[in-house]
Formats: structure tokens, C-alpha cells, sequence
């Protein structure tokens, strides 16, 4: 049986993975922070990550022999995601802040709508995440904002408005972000004139479902040549 390596495996998502995992993948690297063996990830045919940054990066270098990582984890600094995209040149990685496949259809719906509606509508971007998340907004809603963007061929780092303190202006894409209970994902991305709305609406019904989507990412990572690839890749739209 494949070997597969789990960093942040004592966590929400860790616990998923590894509960899927039975069958398919023999655990052999769990990564905690109380037993940080990052050196056991050598060893694997796979590793999944859904840790933190730092757990992440420590990762990397256990990886250079070319074990293919998938990696969930949301809320990186800039200087993490460039750590990634380097050793994306050694290692083949995708990194996904939606392993669920309605998000990859949802977020290409979102990027064809903006696409043909333009900058006249206005977009703004909900999520509701559980009480524990950290990261705010969500890896999600920056994927979906960054989906709004590409269609409208502007950046989003100069549209976004994460909090808004006064008037809306055109073109910018605005988030909200609520927190509460156990919520395990709901996303909206709403595009309105001053006669219609779109609701382009996700909601995960189960933690399992990204836990689903990153072993399948991990079974089709292996062999890849090194690279960053997206879940878009492996479906192929
Ligand atoms: N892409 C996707 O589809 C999804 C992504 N996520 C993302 O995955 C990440 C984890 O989510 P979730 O499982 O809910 O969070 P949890 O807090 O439940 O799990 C994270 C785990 O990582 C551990 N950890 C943190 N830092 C280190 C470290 N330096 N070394 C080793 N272990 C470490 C934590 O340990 P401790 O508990 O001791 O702090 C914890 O057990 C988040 O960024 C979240 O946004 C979540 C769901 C789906
Ligand atoms: O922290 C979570 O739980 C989730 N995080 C991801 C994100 O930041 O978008 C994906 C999912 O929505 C659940």
C-alpha cells in the first residue's frame, strides 16, 4: 500500500484525511506540533497538509527528493507562498484553498460571469466559516476574488475592499466575512446592478468533502513532474 505522510495530522482536517485514508494509504508520517518529524515526510509516496505556515515550510525541505505534497493550508504570508512556489521547481505540489469540486465549478462560473457582465456590476464576496478558523477572509474567497478578477483582467490586490469604512466605488470586489458555531464553508460571491442580482452559492455540507478532495488530489499527483498545479488541473476545466 502507498504511503502517505499527514502534517497537521491531529488537527479538524488531519483527522479527516486520515479516517479516509484507511483502505487506500498506510499513515505513515503525522506530523503534530507535540512530534514535528518532519524528516519521516522523506519516506512517503504522498504527504497532505492542512497545518499552519510554519508547519508547511518546515515540510519542505523533507521533500526535495520529489514526494509529491498537497496542501490545503490557508492564511500564508506572502514570503510562505514564494517559499512554495520555489520548491514547486523540485517537488510537484498542488495547493488548493478548496479541495470540494463544486468550489472549482463555482469558481469558473464566477470568473466567466465577471468576465461578461464587467466592472458595471458590482461583486462582493460572503463567507461563514466555524468559531476555530483563523484566517479571515477565507482561502476560498481570496481564490473566489482572484476567479472575479482574472475575469475582469484587473488585479485583485487593487480592488479588494476588506473592510469597508464609506461608499462603495466601481469596480471593486468586496468581502464580508461572519464567524460562528460549526459552519464548515459557505461562500457567495453576489454581482449586482442596480435592477438584478446573481448568487453564484456554495455551502460544504460535511468536513469530509475537502478530506474527499485532497486524497484524490494526492492520488493524482503522484508520477507528476514537478510544478504547481491546482485543483482546476486535475479537473480539468
Ligand atoms: N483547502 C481546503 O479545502 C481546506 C483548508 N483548510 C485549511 O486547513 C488548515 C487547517 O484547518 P483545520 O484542520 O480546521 O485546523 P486545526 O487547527 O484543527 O488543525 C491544524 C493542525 O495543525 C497543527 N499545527 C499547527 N502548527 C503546527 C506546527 N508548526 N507543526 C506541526 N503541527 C502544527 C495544529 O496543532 P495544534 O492543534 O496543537 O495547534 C493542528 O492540529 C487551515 O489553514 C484551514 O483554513 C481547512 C479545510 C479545508
Ligand atoms: O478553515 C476551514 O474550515 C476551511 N478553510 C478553507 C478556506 O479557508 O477557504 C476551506 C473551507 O472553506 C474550510
Amino acid at each position: 500500500m502507498k504511503r502517505l505522510g499527514i502534517i497537521g495530522a491531529d488537527g479538524r482536517m488531519g483527522r479527516a484525511v486520515e479516517a479516509l485514508a484507511e483502505g487506500r494509504y498506510a499513515v505513515a508520517a503525522r506530523i503534530t506540533l507535540a512530534n514535528p518529524d518532519y524528516e519521516t515526510l522523506a519516506d512517503c509516496d504522498a504527504v497532505i497538509d492542512f497545518s499552519a505556515g510554519p508547519a508547511l515550510i518546515q515540510s519542505l525541505p523533507h521533500l526535495r527528493g520529489g514526494v509529491p505534497l498537497v496542501s490545503g493550508t490557508t492564511g500564508l504570508s506572502d514570503a510562505e507562498e514564494a517559499a512554495i512556489t520555489v520548491a514547486s521547481q523540485h517537488v510537484p505540489i498542488l495547493k488548493s484553498g478548496n479541495f470540494s469540486l463544486g468550489i472549482a465549478v463555482l469558481s469558473q462560473l464566477a470568473q466567466q460571469t465577471a468576465r461578461i457582465l464587467g466592472a458595471g456590476w458590482d461583486v462582493e464576496i460572503l463567507e461563514m466559516h466555524h468559531r476555530h478558523k483563523v484566517d479571515a477572509p477565507s482561502g476560498t474567497a481570496l481564490m473566489l476574488g482572484e476567479a472575479v478578477a482574472k475575469g475582469r483582467a484587473v488585479s485583485l490586490s487593487d480592488k479588494a475592499v476588506h473592510e469597508r469604512g464609506g461608499q462603495r466605488e466601481e469596480g471593486e470586489i468586496g468581502y464580508a466575512v461572519l464567524r460562528g458555531g460549526g459552519v464548515y464553508g459557505m461562500h457567495e460571491v453576489r454581482i449586482v446592478s442596480e435592477s438584478e442580482m446573481i448568487t453564484l452559492g456554495h455551502q460544504a455540507l460535511n468536513r469530509d468533502v475537502f478530506a474527499d478532495g485532497a486524497l484524490a488530489a494526492a492520488d493524482w499527483l503522484g508520477g507528476k513532474t514537478p510544478g504547481l498545479y491546482s485543483m482546476r488541473d486535475l479537473i480539468e476545466i
